[in-house]
């Protein structure tokens, strides 16, 4: 039997139904770092340094704060990265070849090309010379494949983290229903397919999806990867949703609404703080991974 304050405590905790769990995308982040940089002190006293080639081109400025933050967070722990900045006149067939001869080159474990690439660019194209060995950020086909048949070695860094992030806080996801707001090729889709993967039962909504809000309506687990700022609003979740905000438009927004989100949701991710950090841990996880296994 509870009475006086603590009885009150706890039936205003029941009507409010739900606790709310902040998910600091920085803690779990620090987590995997600090593991990371014990990894790279081992692998540095057997002469392998792990290293990251980054590829950016053109001057999206965005593009180039994430990929200086890969650089750095590769300083951070003791790898090394090489950052080739390509001018936005660059053609297909010259990124390729930067492409082709960072595939060749034996100190380079992985290899990212920063998206989005300049419009005259076959960005698939460049993502599929990328080869399998070296795709830590997980965008080619067959690095997708492999993670849709649950056997990926370096799934795309976004989706990854999601799952980090899911793991961390021990969010149970068999049997529940996670809704996916976008399809894109590292985001959306590998999403989708990592929480199937983990028995969560999926549906995948885009921009032709009708009736968006009926649907997540019934997710326990939502999924924003749709670029758009502020898209999904709190009136649209179950009470109890846990929401994880993949979004990254222009000045550190994310694609929920974060107030009424945070009003209905059990546990949300901010932006920033959220998603972003981690993504880039796991980018490092899966350099390291390579390095290791070289
Ligand atoms: N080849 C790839 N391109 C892109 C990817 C990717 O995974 N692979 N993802 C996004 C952007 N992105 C990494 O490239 C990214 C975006 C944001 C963050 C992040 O940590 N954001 C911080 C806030 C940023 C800041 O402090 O200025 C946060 O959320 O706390 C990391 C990575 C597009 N392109």
């Amino acid at each position: 039997m509870v009475t006086g304050f603590l009885s009150l405590f706890l039936i205003d905790w029941e009507a409010n139904n739900v606790a709310k769990t902040i998910l600091d995308g920085n803690l779990v982040s620090k987590a995997i770092r600090e593991d990371l940089k014990k990894r790279v002190d081992l692998l540095k006293e057997k002469n392998v340094t792990p290293c990251l080639a980054t590829i950016l081109v053109g001057d999206n400025p965005s593009s180039e704060t994430y990929v200086k933050m890969k650089g750095n967070a590769c300083a951070k722990i003791g790898m090394e990265s090489i950052r080739i900045h390509l001018p936005e006149n660059t053609s297909t067939e010259e990124l390729l070849e930067k492409i082709n001869e960072l595939n060749e080159n034996p100190k380079v474990h992985g290899i990212l090309l920063q998206h989005p690439v300049p419009a005259h660019i076959d960005e698939r194209l460049a993502f599929e010379s990328i080869s399998i060995k070296k795709d830590v950020d997980g965008v080619t086909s067959m690095g997708y494949g492999q993670t849709a048949l649950g056997f990926g070695k370096y799934p795309a860094c976004t989706p990854a983290a999601i799952m980090e992030i899911i793991r961390y806080y021990q969010i149970p996801i068999a049997g529940k229903h996670a809704v996916v707001v976008g399809r894109s090729p590292i985001l959306g889709k590998p999403v989708s397919a990592l929480l199937l993967n983990d028995d969560a039962t999926v549906t995948t909504c885009h921009s032709k999806t009708t009736n968006l809000e009926s649907i997540l309506s019934q997710a326990d687990i939502v999924v924003a990867a749709v670029g758009k700022p502020n898209f999904i609003l709190g009136d649209w979740l179950k009470e109890g949703a846990v929401v994880l905000d993949a979004g990254y438009n222009k000045g550190n927004v994310g694609d929920v609404d974060y107030d009424s989100c945070y009003e209905k949701a059990s546990a949300i991710t901010p932006v920033p703080g959220g998603v972003g950090p981690v993504t880039i841990s796991m980018l490092l996880k899966h350099t390291v991974i390579a390095a290791e296994e070289m």
